[in-house]
């Protein structure tokens, strides 16, 4: 697909490392027809004019460094689109009482296409509309329904991996996989229908979904992770997420030395691996983990509705795991990443509290944001394409503003915006007025492979 050549012009700001947030005030960015970054300057002067050669007729797309930046987009590295309508409904439940009750009699409805398209088309539009640029998508057990999630995601343009979920035991018989067998056979249904509808997986990839180890028997996990060798396509899962959970897997599993060892021994702890959640990992487990160079999508809004837990996240990031964050709807209550940042800080805070006051716990409002873009671009094997703003990378963005209180922007009454800048600010301290108080009324318009996939009404990028 062949795009209008066009000129980024404002501040941009992105991880430099997991702790430094680069923040070029004065910059501009020229995205070719390809939707790929072709240059990159950090010096304009006012409202000077780019003169980059062949770039004359670009469009120029501009934002005025008082009233907002260019940011990468998010990249949710766990998320199950059906469970979106459940969103906010959890009422004092835990893991396994909560896919009883509320999970798999939402999933199970997923048989009527009807319903998927209904509730497909919103969470992706939504996710669209809060920067999410990239989604790992957990489905249901039907091969249409999940099928037409691939379908969604191409044609309003998010980047997704969309995975169709396997349970072959342990669930109830409304909503089970015939056998390991029939798990397989619909796996590879899915895995070939995202290839004719996306050749090279572009933009829409397949993931090999085993929902977790209690609804897995040895069999299809077997064959799972056979498929992977076979195909090399990617994994998502279930690990580690609370305590009762952990206990089945120890009754399920009695020769296994751990959970980790579950999937290990099946084949499906590799580099191309996403665990969710991993909130109670022992010390063995994460040698194994960062051994097989297995990645986590740290959940913490999930893990705290769920009362789950608080992962080590510090633990982790400092034992060299590679780390990623996940909204987990409808464990998790919101589709926000901006929530979910936050959250990712309020849970380091209590884990720090749980730890006797260790200020290393903590995370800061830049180690956040990195795990939303750079590090959910390593957990998802993307990180030579999309993360962070340089060239050669795909132009996968949001435009956040806010405005100094009493100034509209582009057209727009950011009156009405829950960031309210008063002057004083330095960009640090904007950005973490964004995450703390901001929302998706402050991401004006979205960008995957320099596409526009959102705009706020009313504005004009
Ligand atoms: O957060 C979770 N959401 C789920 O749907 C699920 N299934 C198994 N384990 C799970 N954890
Ligand atoms: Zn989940």
């Amino acid at each position: 697909m062949s795009l209008e050549k066009t000129i980024y012009i404002g501040p941009f700001i992105h991880s430099e490392s997991l702790t430094t947030l680069d923040i070029a005030v004065n910059g501009m960015i020229g995205v070719d027809e390809h939707g790929t970054i072709a240059f990159i300057r950090r010096d304009m002067k006012g409202k000077q004019l780019p003169n980059e050669p062949g770039w004359e007729e670009a469009k120029i797309v501009r934002i005025n460094a008082r009233h907002g930046f260019f940011f990468p987009g998010f990249i949710d590295t766990h998320i199950h689109a059906p469970q979106y309508p459940n969103a906010g409904i959890f009422g004092k439940s835990t893991l396994l009482d909560w896919l009883e009750t509320y999970t798999f009699p939402m999933e199970s409805s997923f048989r009527e296409l009807r319903q998927a398209a209904k509730v497909y088309n919103r969470v992706v539009a939504r996710t669209l509309s809060h920067g999410t640029t990239t989604a790992c998508y957990y489905a249901t057990i039907h091969v249409p329904a999940t099928n037409l999630l691939a379908d969604v995601c191409l044609s309003r343009g998010q980047r997704a991996f969309v995975g169709r979920v396997c349970m072959d035991r342990l669930s109830p018989d409304y909503y089970r996989d015939e056998s390991a067998e029939s798990s397989v056979k619909d796996t590879e249904a899915c895995i070939e229908h995202v290839r004719s509808i996306d050749p090279n997986f572009d933009l829409v990839s397949p993931i090999i979904t085993p929902r977790f180890a209690p609804s897995c028997s040895t069999d299809s996990l077997n064959a799972l992770g056979k498929l992977h060798k076979q195909s090399g396509i990617p994994i998502q899962t279930h690990i580690s997420e609370n305590k009762s959970e952990i206990a089945l897997v120890k009754d399920l599993f009695p020769s296994s030395p751990h959970y980790a060892g579950v999937y290990d021994s099946a084949g499906l702890l590799t580099p191309k691996t996403i665990l969710a959640h991993a909130v109670h990992l022992t010390p063995e487990e994460r040698h194994l983990v960062k051994t097989r160079d297995a990645k986590i999508s740290h959940c913490p809004a999930s893990n705290t509705a769920l009362a789950s837990g608080c992962a080590p996240v510090r633990q982790l990031l400092n034992e060299g795991i590679t780390v990623g964050l996940g909204t987990d709807v409808s464990g998790g209550y919101t589709c926000s990443m901006l929530a979910e940042t936050r959250e990712a800080v309020m849970v380091s805070r209590h884990r720090s509290i749980l730890e006797d006051g260790a200020e290393a716990c903590k995370l800061s409002v830049e180690e956040a944001l990195y795990l939303a873009t750079r590090g959910g671009a390593k957990v998802v094997g993307l990180e030579d394409r999309i993360g962070g703003f340089e060239v050669g990378k795909q132009w996968d963005a949001q435009m956040v503003t806010f405005a100094e209180v009493q100034e509209t922007v582009g057209g727009l009454d950011q009156k009405e915006g829950p960031v309210e800048v008063f002057g004083g600010e330095t960009y640090e301290e904007k950005v973490a007025k964004w995450v703390y108080t901001g929302d998706d009324r402050n991401t004006v318009a979205v960008w995957v492979r320099g596409r526009l996939v959102h705009c706020k009404e009313g504005f004009r990028p």
